[in-house]
């Protein structure tokens, strides 16, 4: 985690939170720059002398300066829309490293992702399989393809995370897969370069990916003796993280039990998302008051479900640091936003004796944070910044009410 105390005062890097709170106001995300690189390094140094592409999954976190940040350390992107798409290029991120997943890329789409010269496209149907051939014949060009298998493996996450089971919508389903690749190697305007998987989000154990990675690894032998020789494997991303007792394997660990699973020949791609930002980041907002029900002690924050929605969507608990580290002690407290709705909620029966004006900040905040924030309840969406040593940066500000409505339109009578 970033954070840290420090004379019982919450600090990312050389700033403190309270500080920051102050002068950017809240609700406040705030991203360490520090623990960014050092959770790509992470890996980055094993793979070391291997041929490798690490694809930053982009909806963990978009904002421009984090892509920025990790295309300077020569990440790749995986991406899942157009937008993302215009999101790496605009950070300065090499088409070339990137890949594109997802199971419903538009034509248009498609013809953006051709155009940019991007890796490879993770086919997730035969439907797209077609579709791409089509878009890449108008072009002119012919569109690298891996496919995305779906290996039937239990992930053992929360079931709206999970993706590599058979009732899943994504991937092609392994028994389904050689078809597909002799389809795929049929078709003029594509060309096979690889296999992909991606099983799930936030796992703990590493035997799911063990065993997904050997299914591929007998589908590539299947595939060979066709002709259809792979230059890469994608092993998707979803390594967990430590949010509150978690014990997921470090990278280091996680990848000393893939890499002697797949072949050096082969070019290694993987697509972490949470574990390169989630712990590098902080959701702060400021206790607006309390109220004791005589059943149950709320502590109301100006920052809600609308800002996280990890945890009423997923029931995700996350750590709750209140930024005068004495305050983690006190009665036990539900901590709850502002918006109708009976689930928001940040976190529930933590000890927590912030009162009206206190600060409180939830980790593992840095992905699948501000990404999933809404405007719901007319909320301006949070300001974000990154912390450099003893240098802030405002990398997004916060929105105003006027932008809410900035597209609207009263009737013309
Ligand atoms: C295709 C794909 N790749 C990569 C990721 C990133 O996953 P994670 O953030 O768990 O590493 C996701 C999200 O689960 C995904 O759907
Ligand atoms: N949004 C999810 C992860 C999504 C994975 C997307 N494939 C989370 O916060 O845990």
């Amino acid at each position: 985690m970033s954070a840290h105390y420090q004379n019982q005062q919450l600090w990312v890097e050389d700033q403190g939170v309270a500080a920051l709170a102050e002068r950017f106001g809240t609700p406040l995300y705030i991203y360490s720059k520090a623990a960014i690189e050092q959770a790509y390094q992470a890996f980055a140094t094993p793979l070391q002398g291997r041929k490798h592409l690490i694809c930053f999954a982009v909806k963990a976190n978009s904002n421009l300066a984090v892509l920025n940040l990790l295309a300077r350390l020569g990440a790749g992107f995986d991406i899942v829309s157009g937008g993302e798409l215009a999101r790496v290029l605009a950070a300065g991120g090499d088409p070339a490293k990137v890949v594109f997943s997802g199971v419903g890329k538009t034509r248009s789409e498609m013809a953006q992702a051709l155009k940019a010269g991007i890796h490879c496209f993770n086919v997730e149907s035969v439907a797209e399989l077609d579709r791409l051939n089509g878009v890449a014949a108008e072009l002119g060009l012919v569109a690298p393809v891996s496919i995305r298998v779906n290996p039937d493996v239990d992930a053992k996450t929360h079931p709206y995370i999970a993706t590599g089971l058979k009732e899943n919508k994504f991937g092609i389903d392994i028994l389904m897969a050689p078809d597909a690749f002799r389809k795929a190697a049929s078709l003029p305007h594509l060309k096979v370069l690889g296999v992909d998987c991606h099983i799930g989000s936030q796992l703990t154990q590493t035997q799911p990916f063990v065993d997904a990675i050997k299914r591929l690894m007998e589908l590539r032998e299947t595939l060979a003796q066709d002709g259809i020789e792979l230059a890469h494997m994608d092993i998707g991303g979803g390594l967990g993280v430590t949010y509150t007792n978690e014990q997921p394997p470090k990278p280091a660990e996680y990848l000393a039990e893939m890499l002697p699973l797949i072949p050096p020949s082969l070019t290694l791609v993987m697509e972490p998302g949470r574990a390169l930002v989630a712990n590098a980041g902080l959701l702060v907002g400021r206790v607006e008051m309390t109220k004791d029900n005589g059943f149950k002690r709320f502590v109301i924050l100006d920052t809600g479900m609308n800002d996280l929605m990890r945890p009423t969507l997923y029931q995700a608990v996350m750590p709750v640091l209140a930024v005068n580290q004495s305050q983690n002690q006190g009665p036990m407290s539900d901590l709850v936003g502002p918006v109708c709705e009976t689930g928001d909620w940040l976190a529930k029966d933590v000890p927590l004796s912030a009162e009206e004006g206190d600060l409180v900040a939830i980790g593992g905040a840095g992905a699948y944070g501000f990404v999933m924030s809404s405007n719901y309840n007319s909320r301006p969406r949070a300001a974000e910044v990154m912390v450099d040593g003893d240098k802030v940066h405002l990398v997004r500000q916060r929105e105003t009410v006027e932008s809410l409505w900035a597209g609207e339109q009263l009737l013309a009578e």
